[in-house]
């Protein structure tokens, strides 16, 4: 569904990204993981549109994505949250979801004006879709509060009804653990798979190797802009360079731990 093909990316002379491959098959869930710097944001900026690599393909569905603005590779199925929450937290929870909706509302500036029935009608259908959304979330007994109410768990469950709001196929998720309790992260597993379960596709940058490897069927790892393991989440688990990749050098050192804790 989604493939990177030898993706390259410097910013002035760093280098950041060597020959980058990844494919995403359609109704899975994969895994993009790294050391902090190793890369993996600059892979989603270049999916979603807001980088352009120096070389290789990003193709989705058939589509080349690369010289696509942002707002085109959205409307070809592709949504994603962000490392740092961005809600319009002095808006309800079904506000801030109703505004993901958007792009599907096809109506002209006089609908808008003047109220038309059209507007009306597909206004009313996209409030239904984010209740909807909103209750595969369990935040639908929730939709009339104000976003900034909501637990730090909450906010990243709305984030995620947000982005399912713009109809996507795949989804892209940054971090969607960072910051939350291990019942927060329970809770979210559950829900994640719940939406692969539904059809979507799902790439997600994690730090949690728990999260990570109990979720994804597939793992490409990072290390400083290469790929240096892709595979099952067994195979990553026991690979030698993710190990060294993630414990550092010193695993000679007495109470090292071998293996990347799950
Ligand atoms: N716009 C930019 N200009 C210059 N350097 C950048 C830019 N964006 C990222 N970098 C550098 O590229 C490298 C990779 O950064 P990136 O944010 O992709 O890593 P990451 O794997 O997502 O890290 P983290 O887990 O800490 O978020 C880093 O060295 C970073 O400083």
């Amino acid at each position: 569904m989604l493939e990177l093909s030898n993706i390259s990316m410097h910013f002035g002379g760093l280098h950041v990204l060597h020959d980058v491959n990844i494919n995403v098959p359609q109704g899975s869930i994969f895994g993009l993981i790294g050391p902090n710097g190793a890369g993996k944001t600059t892979v989603f900026n270049i999916i979603t549109g807001l980088l352009t690599p120096n070389g290789g393909r990003v193709s989705f569905d058939g589509h080349g994505l690369l010289g696509l603005k942002p707002h085109r590779i959205t409307r070809l199925g592709i949504a994603r949250t962000f490392q740092n929450i961005r809600l319009f937290k002095e808006m309800t929870l079904l506000q801030n979801v109703v505004v993901g909706a958007y792009r599907h509302m096809q109506y002209g500036v006089p609908s808008l004006l003047f109220g038309l029935p059209a507007y009306r009608r597909q206004e009313a259908r996209a409030r239904e879709r984010a209740m909807e959304l909103l209750g595969w979330m369990k935040l639908d007994h929730k939709a009339h509060d104000l976003a900034d109410n909501l637990s730090y768990g909450e906010q990243r469950r709305l984030e995620l009804a947000r982005a399912l709001a713009t109809e996507p196929k795949l989804l892209l998720l940054d971090e969607p653990v960072a910051g939350m309790n291990t019942g927060e992260r329970a809770e979210l597993m559950h829900e994640i798979q719940a939406i692969r379960a539904r059809g979507y596709t799902i790439l997600m940058i994690e730090h949690d190797m728990h999260f990570v490897m109990g979720l994804c069927d597939q793992i490409a790892v990072l290390n400083f802009g290469k790929i240096i393991a892709y595979g099952q989440p067994d195979a990553i688990r026991n690979n030698e360079e993710v190990i060294e990749a993630y414990l550092g050098r010193d695993d000679e050192e007495e109470g090292a731990t071998p293996g990347v804790q799950a």
